[in-house]
């Protein structure tokens, strides 16, 4: 019985499917995911999710300042009871409780959360995250252009950071084993590859036009009403998914400008 096999009994937890338990059993993907977050000496880390430790227990041994948040009862308590003297516990829901500063954010992320969690991520500073994610999740976190995989996702990662897959973990190296493989993603973020008049603006015409991603964009912007008519909006009649960031960007702009317009009159 694998380490892990043996702490799924010795804890009495039945995984959960509605909270991600799939738990890494395999203490070499372990060694390497902590590796690729270059932790250095002084560096807050963030862990979300530590569930059985065998991500925790490698960083505690090499962290000068944890904090973990974990949402389980009996996955925080076991936590607590065996780390709590070297690390910061925060038992409660990754999604809805504030992040504490941290410069490094390591998880192997509960599937159902993985997209709240990163764009939560990206609200703050830090120099790297690496991530556990599903392989198709993270093919639409670094999706080109055009292809099915192409998502709000890919585009308000690309605008802030720059993300790498860095290994495919199978779904042997889990247990409970879940149906589809997983990745090993980095996250650095980086400045705007290009500017925008107003982020919010930006955010708000990815989410729209990608929420009827078979639309053509100025069709998705006036049902939305953010623009009266197509006119003067650049790619009107095309799709967001033809769309690279820069020129999502230009849409932005226009949609912009006409609200300045507006609200000037
Ligand atoms: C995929 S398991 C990873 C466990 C462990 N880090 C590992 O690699 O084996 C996801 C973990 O996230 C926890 N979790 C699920 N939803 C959460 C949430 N909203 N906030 C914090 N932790 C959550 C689960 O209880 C579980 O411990």
């Amino acid at each position: 019985m694998s380490e892990t096999g043996r702490l799924i009994a010795e804890t009495g937890i039945r995984p959960s499917k509605s909270k991600g338990q799939n738990f890494l059993t395999d203490g070499r993907v372990a060694d390497r995911h902590i590796g690729y977050a270059d932790i250095c000496p002084g560096d807050r880390v963030l862990e979300v999710g530590p569930g059985l430790g065998i991500l925790t227990q490698r960083l505690v041994e090499i962290a000068d300042d944890l904090t973990c948040i974990e949402l389980d009862d009996v996955l925080a308590e076991y936590i607590g009871k065996t780390y709590g003297d070297r690390l910061k516990l925060i038992h409660g829901d990754a999604v809805k409780i504030p992040f504490p500063p941290f410069d490094r954010f390591v998880s192997n992320l509960p599937y159902s959360v993985s997209t709240p969690i990163i764009f939560k991520l990206l609200e703050y500073p830090f120099k790297k995250a690496v991530v556990m994610v599903q392989k198709e999740f993270a093919e639409r976190m670094v999706a080109d252009v055009g292809s099915p995989d192409y998502s709000r996702l890919t585009v308000n990662l690309f605008y802030k950071a720059e993300c790498q897959i860095l290994e495919n973990v199978p779904r042997s190296r889990f247990n409970p084993q879940p149906k589809v493989d997983s990745c090993l993603v980095s996250i650095v973020p980086r400045p705007a590859p290009f500017t925008v008049k107003d982020e919010g603006t930006f955010f708000d015409v990815t989410r729209v036009c990608f929420d009827h991603r078979r639309k053509k964009i100025g069709t998705s912007l006036k049902s939305a009403r953010m623009i009266d008519s197509s006119e003067d909006i650049p790619y009107a009649d095309a799709r967001i998914e033809s769309l690279r960031p820069v020129e999502i960007g230009e849409i932005a702009d226009a949609v912009w400008a006409k609200k300045s317009d507006k609200n000037s009159v």
